[in-house]
């Protein structure tokens, strides 16, 4: 029989790229969770059966309380962890209502594009920075 215990799926994540007044929203991973303490573009895992719009619109009410609306793609992320490895998928989101609370996020931060590697944010979200200042360079 082929040993297949190599071949784990990665595990699929939703990141919103919140951009508001030419800022971009970045939220504080709480220190008690894995990669705590890092900063990252709000948004979790995907579960089974949501779409990752759905999995977006739930992942930001569950943490910040907001309402957003989910646009384009921007980018798509394979990155190998130690724990295991990850597939994230980068939307372009707009802020359709709601006022930020820290429910489930330590702090939040509207950074502009050229300064968002004063920020120690995932290793895995580098490929969505580079775009991010590609797309909106001044
Ligand atoms: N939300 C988010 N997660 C990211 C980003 N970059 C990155 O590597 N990740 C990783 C960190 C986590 O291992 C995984 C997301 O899982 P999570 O723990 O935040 O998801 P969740 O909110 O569903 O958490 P939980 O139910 O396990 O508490 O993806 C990013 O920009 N945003």
């Amino acid at each position: 029989m082929a040993d297949n215990s190599n071949m784990k799926q990665p595990v699929h994540v939703c990141a919103a790229v919140i951009r508001h007044q030419q800022k971009i929203l970045l939220t504080l991973r709480p220190e008690d969770k894995k990669l705590g303490g890092f900063w990252e573009f709000p948004g979790g895992k995907i579960e089974a059966g949501e779409s990752p719009q759905y999995a977006l619109q739930r992942e930001l009410r569950e943490e910040l309380d907001i309402e957003v609306t989910v646009g384009a793609l921007l980018e798509t992320v394979y990155h190998s962890y130690a724990w295991g490895d990850v597939k994230i998928l980068a939307y372009l989101c707009s802020w359709k209502s709601g006022v930020i609370k820290h429910l489930e996020v330590s702090d939040h931060s509207w950074v502009a594009p050229e300064n968002l590697l004063d920020y120690d944010i995932l290793v895995a979200d580098q490929p969505i920075i580079r775009k991010l200042q590609e797309t909106y360079a001044n």
